[in-house]
């Protein structure tokens, strides 16, 4: 019998699928391989949690002994770079070196998270809490005010401020407790740059409730009467109340006339039309954000001075000289910040030491696979800035203090020293601090003198910010011109 066209056709249809059969069977299972793969990535091995508390307990001691680098290096030693912890009631993957820095920072699969005690008080709509366009809008909100060339306008301001300051605490005084006055010294900085409030109640009500709220940041977010986190609840709730004030106040004076949203980071969020339950929880965000960690680096940068002559000699002589070329009370300008180059180095040494955010938490949004191992969808991804910045295989001899090393800023490994972090969450407010770091110094080692006062040590706590026995208390004494 003759075939067909429509025969030989089919018969060749026939003979390409089986040809094909063995290439369709070898994707196939590579498909199916590939999915077996996945699911068989194991969880991160990590050491026995006990029930409820998990590890919170551990590490929080180890924090406030100033151990927590010993204990978790413990752990990177006996699981590896990615570890199982269970912290502040969540399953925590625990991920360190420079590669799970940029992993974190660059990773679609993560996103921030604020840790629950914070959340709770601070509120839920905060910069951290958003994603995507409406992190990009909420930061451009921001950035607006804390960009060079804004920070560029607040020079004079801020050398205003640390007059000021100065005068009015360390001027007639034989002694100082650092922190204490660097704190105060960054919470006034900002409320008068960011914030544009005057020197009056609410600032006062401000700083008040913050020294309370700031002891619950990782505190077991457990509300029960007499606990010292009913108390931050407490005193969180009392700042909202102080903060809506300031937004009536500035919606009035807005819709007066009397302001542009040029003027201040609350009025430009009333003027983008931000809810405002959402403007209160950024405005206490930024409060947290913007004032402690510039305090810790201060207070770390005088107390290395303090030890450290060298180094002491060098900052000095460039701030004497700056000095030297100014008129009497004439302010500090911007190109005399760029001439601070040693003394900015030796920030990014204490930064690199004592970086005041230890730890940045993200939350994974899917299964994702790091290192091997699979981390569930809604697990805690936790790095800390020290497992890096304190590598011996990085930073050689990490417990030298030595500012040559950020001489040339560009010899340092990328994603090694990240104590701004790093990626689309990359702190914004870095220029600001660097500047008002300098603006600080500057005055404080030109007007005074110290040494750690008798019968204070140098230790320190982590909770979670660096925080000095007795605040460093330093005798002082003004330098006669
Ligand atoms: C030495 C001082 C400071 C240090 C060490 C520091 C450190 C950091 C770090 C590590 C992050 C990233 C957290 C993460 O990725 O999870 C961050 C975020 C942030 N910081 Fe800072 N910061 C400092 C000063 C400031 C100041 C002065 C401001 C504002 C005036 C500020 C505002 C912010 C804001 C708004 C974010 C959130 C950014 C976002 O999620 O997009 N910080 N900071």
């Amino acid at each position: 019998m003759d075939a067909t066209p429509a025969m030989l056709a089919a018969a060749v249809a026939v003979l390409a699928v089986v040809a094909s059969l063995p290439v369709l069977l070898r994707l196939l299972s590579a498909r199916a391989g590939g999915k077996k793969a996945k699911r068989k990535a194991p969880l991160p091995p990590g050491p026995f949690a006990p029930p409820l508390v998990g590890h919170t307990l551990s590490l929080v001691r180890a924090l406030r002994a100033n151990t927590a680098d010993d204990w978790l290096r413990r752990c990177v030693s006996a699981y590896g770079p990615v570890s199982r912890l269970s912290l502040f009631g969540s399953p925590t993957a625990f991920l360190s070196g420079p590669s799970a820095n940029k992993f974190i920072f660059g990773s679609a699969a993560v996103t921030a998270k604020t840790p629950e005690s914070l959340a709770r008080m601070i509120g839920r709509r905060t910069i951290r809490e958003v994603v995507g366009d409406e992190h990009r809008r909420v930061r451009a909100m921001m950035v607006q005010f804390l960009r060079a060339d804004a920070v560029k306008r607040y020079v004079a301001i801020m050398d205003d401020e640390v007059r000021r300051h100065l005068d009015a605490e360390w001027s007639g005084r034989g002694t100082v407790a650092v922190m204490t006055s660097t704190k105060a010294l960054t919470f006034e900085v900002m409320c008068t740059v960011i914030f544009g409030l005057g020197r009056d109640t609410v600032r006062r009500e401000l700083w008040t409730e913050f020294q309370q709220l700031v002891k619950g940041i990782w505190a077991v977010p457990v509300n029960l009467p007499f606990t010292t986190y009913s108390r931050c609840l407490a005193a969180s709730e009392r700042g909202r109340r102080a903060v809506a004030g300031v937004i009536h106040e500035r919606r009035a004076k807005l819709e007066r006339g009397d302001s542009s949203p040029g003027d201040d980071v609350v009025t430009l969020m009333l003027a983008e039309g931000m809810p405002d339950e959402e403007i209160i929880d950024n405005v206490m965000f930024l409060i947290i954000a913007a004032h402690d960690t510039t305090a810790a680096l201060l207070t770390f940068l005088i107390r290395q001075l303090d030890i450290d002559k060298d180094a002491f000699d060098k900052v000095v002589q460039e701030q004497e000289e700056i000095a030297r070329s100014k008129a009497p009370g004439e302010a500090l300008s911007w190109d005399d910040l760029g001439r601070m180059r040693y003394t900015w180095a030796a920030a990014m040494e204490t930064l690199r030491m004592f970086p005041p955010v230890y730890s940045m938490t993200r939350k994974t949004l899917d299964d994702v696979e790091y290192g091997g191992c699979l981390i569930p969808k809604g697990w805690q991804v936790m790095h800390v800035t020290t497992m890096t910045q304190s590598d011996p295989a990085i930073f050689p001899e990490p417990g030298r203090f030595d500012p040559a090393r950020f001489e040339n800023p560009s010899a340092v490994p990328p994603f090694a020293f990240v104590p701004f972090g790093g990626g689309a969450r990359l702190c914004p407010g870095n220029e600001f601090a660097r500047v008002e770091t300098l603006v600080a110094v500057h005055y404080i080692v030109t007007r005074f003198r110290w040494k750690l006062a008798a019968g204070c040590d140098r230790s320190f706590s982590r909770f979670p910010l660096p925080y000095p026995s007795q605040g460093l208390l330093m005798d002082i004494e003004p330098i006669q011109k």
